[in-house]
């Protein structure tokens, strides 16, 4: 399942976020999940193209673009988050497809009903899968509102689950005469997919849907609405009970159409900016006080645990009021997505925060009751579940935990804010480790990115690992993939010497004058993106390797001025999640106390046979008895300077590699790390 992930999304096995103890400026949300899809549905049932613009890109809404392509709908990337879709006007053009629709709700149960409709009249076949976990949602109470007008649909694994087979043959006709009954108790999500699925029956007469008890998740029926009769089709609906499919309707595309920013997304926001704004609110934008998302009602509860909350076009601005939170009471069924982040508020409130009218959440992504209750308690927190309420308790003494996600994005999104627990009084602060990360990708890849964007930590609070060692020992790879292994910044200290030699060749300063070499290092226009270097915004990162540039780098390193200028510069880089720092005196002099120092040796020999491998692959012919010469005299200068001299910190762990592959260094590294970390591993 991970392979089909959005790449933007941590691809790591976790993620530990350090004590994070504020939030402070801007984040822009991505498009809403809901909004997105239905939009992308209606645009491809619907007679001309649509322009659908601020779409999420997400795994939910990959699964439905790709359906619809599969469908023999054209779409066109606009840009970014662009695209234009080509509507089937109600005929298929393809009478026989196998849609994946991994773990998306918004797209197997309106896909569902609208190719069931078109198969029952058009005739085709069709079969919707999904991950494991899809097929153990339910779909029953769609299935048995479509039979009975004559679709044929067959559920090969478990009944009233996906996968599920759609078929007909051409000239079918549905059984309109009677209302269409469907229960709305599990999902709201089967009506939504009748109100989308419907209209394609309609040309003729009036469709009636009824439904049967207890509509749950209503504010998600008023975004159908909503979006349907952007498109054309204005639905009476009466109560919640009875909703009327005009005769005559008929799908019209809107030419383009916005989509907003998440509701349910900004939530996490919202409670951090309701736990750690403390000086300056928290601005989101994308989604504002007149969304047409039920989730934005999230605010009222935020407000009534004591987040001030302002609102205006298409913004939010967030900040602590009440502190500790208030505890509250809710029946959250209203916003069942969003009611998780005030479960993890719960863990900041002033008593008891309990959570009632939620059973729709043991059947989504995974039983979020029970998943919530088994991981808030591993940070301490009293926590109770029922049926369909959860009650949370903060934590009187806060533990480092390990939080599993179930491959649920709310859950990893949820355990973040957990982070912040040194607000609550944790003493210490401790970390949190966010299992699978990656799961995000359903509804925002960059989740990660973007709380850290805005989220701070006290600098003696962020991890970092020092690897330090002689030319050629493979600290570069080494540190490169352990930083990707744990999602943490990379600092290459080497290219700092390395630019800054680039830098006194470029502007022909005399190399020899130290107080003019230490002003440029001071300056130095860097930057670090992608594992390129840029100088200027320029990428040098080619450059930087030329055998002239190392040897200057060589030479002005041994400067203690120009070691002095870019201490700044290499702290700076010590920023949340964490830091892998290389280098030759990371763990001596720039980060005396790294929590794992690692002193990274191999053979002369076997340096310069990399070395030799390496040069040689790139086509430039090198001598290895010279490289190995080369090698000891930069070891020899390198140990004898006095500034800083290439020495292991006498912490540090000796990490011979000679024999040892890049993977298996990793591995030891990571295990060292792993043995000062203070996550019970359940
Ligand atoms: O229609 C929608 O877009 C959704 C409806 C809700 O599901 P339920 O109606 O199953 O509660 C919500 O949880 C889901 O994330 C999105
Ligand atoms: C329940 C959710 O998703 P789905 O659309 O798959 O139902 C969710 O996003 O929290």
């Amino acid at each position: 399942m991970e392979s089909h992930r959005a790449e933007t999304a941590p691809r790591q096995p976790f993620l530990d976020l350090p004590p994070l103890n504020g939030v402070a400026g801007t984040v822009r949300l991505p498009g809403s999940k809901s909004i997105s899809n239905r939009v992308l549905l209606l645009a491809g049932l619907c007679a001309g193209t649509t322009a659908v613009h601020d779409l999420l890109d997400s795994d939910d809404t990959r699964v439905m673009l790709d359906a619809l392509a599969a469908l023999g709908c054209d779409i066109e990337r606009l840009g970014p988050s662009s695209v234009r879709v080509q509507g089937l006007d109600g005929r298929l053009r393809v009478q026989e497809a196998r849609l994946f629709l991994g773990n998306a709700g918004t797209a197997m149960r309106p896909l569902a009903a609208a190719l069931a409709v078109l198969a029952t009249l058009q005739g085709g076949r069709f079969e919707l899968a999904g991950v494991a976990r899809m097929h153990e949602r339910p779909i029953g109470d769609l299935v048995d509102a479509l039979r009975p007008l004559g679709c044929n649909i067959a559920c090969p694994g478990n009944e009233g689950y996906p996968p599920l087979r759609l078929s007909g043959s051409a000239g079918g006709a549905l059984a309109l005469d009677a209302p269409v009954r469907v229960r709305g108790d599990v999902s709201s999500q089967f009506l939504t997919a009748l109100l989308m699925a419907l209209p394609l029956a309609a040309a003729e007469r009036a469709v009636v849907i009824e439904v049967e008890g207890e509509l749950i998740s209503r504010p998600y029926v008023e975004i159908t609405l909503n979006l349907l009769a952007r498109f054309g089709i204005d639905v009476r609906r009466e109560g919640w009970q009875r909703f009327t499919i005009p005769a005559g309707s008929a799908y019209r595309s809107p030419g383009a159409i916005h989509v907003e920013g998440d509701a349910s997304s900004a939530s996490y926001f919202i409670a951090a900016g309701a736990i750690a704004a403390t000086a300056a609110p928290l601005r989101i934008e994308g989604v504002g006080a007149d969304s047409i998302q039920g989730d934005i009602h999230f605010i009222e509860a935020a407000r009534a645990m004591g987040a001030e909350v302002l609102t205006g076009p298409n913004w939010l601005e967030v900040q602590r009021g009440a502190w500790p939170l208030r505890a509250i009471d809710l029946d959250a069924n209203h916003i069942p997505d969003a009611a998780m982040t005030l479960a993890v508020m719960g863990l900041y409130a002033d008593g008891r925060t309990r959570l009632h009218n939620i059973a729709s959440w043991r059947v989504k992504e995974t039983d979020r009751i029970s998943a919530m209750a088994t991981e808030l308690r591993k940070f301490g927190a009293m926590v109770d579940e029922g049926e369909d309420w959860l009650s949370i308790e903060p934590p009187s003494h806060w533990h480092a935990a390990a939080i599993h996600t179930y491959d649920d994005h709310r859950m990893a999104m949820c355990a973040s804010l957990a982070a912040f627990n040194g607000l609550a009084g944790a003493t210490p602060p401790v970390p949190v480790r966010v299992l699978d990360p990656g799961c995000v990708a359903k509804t925002f890849p960059t989740y990660f990115d973007a709380l850290l964007g805005v989220a701070t930590a006290s600098q003696q609070q962020v991890p970092v690992i020092t690897v330090d060692g002689p030319t050629a020992s493979g600290k570069g790879t080494l540190s490169s993939e352990l930083a990707a292994a744990l999602g943490y910044h990379h600092l290459d200290s080497g290219a700092l010497y390395r630019a800054t030699a680039l830098a006194v060749l470029e502007a022909g300063a005399d190399a020899g004058n130290e107080a003019a070499v230490a002003a440029l290092a001071a300056r130095l226009p860097i930057r670090f993106e992608l594992q390129r270097v840029l100088l200027e915004g320029i990428d040098v990162s080619d450059r930087l390797r030329e055998e002239r540039v190392g040897l200057l780098a060589s030479q002005i390193s041994a400067l203690p001025a120009v070691r002095a200028a870019l201490v700044e510069l290499q702290l700076g880089f010590r920023r949340a999640p964490g830091l892998v720092a290389d280098g030759r005196d990371m763990g001596t002099v720039i980060f005396p106390g790294a929590a794992l120092k690692v002193f990274l040796t191999a053979s002369a020999a076997q340096r310069a046979e990399r070395r030799h491998k390496q040069l040689i692959s790139k086509g430039i012919s090198a001598n290895l008895d010279s490289l190995r010469a080369d090698l000891e005299a930069r070891d020899a200068r390198d140990m004898q300077r006095s500034a800083a001299p290439l020495r292991p910190a006498q912490d540090a762990r000796l990490l011979d590699n000679s024999a040892l592959s890049i993977e298996a260094s990793v591995e030891q590294v990571l295990a060292w790390w792993e043995d000062v970390q203070p996550f019970a591993t359940r």
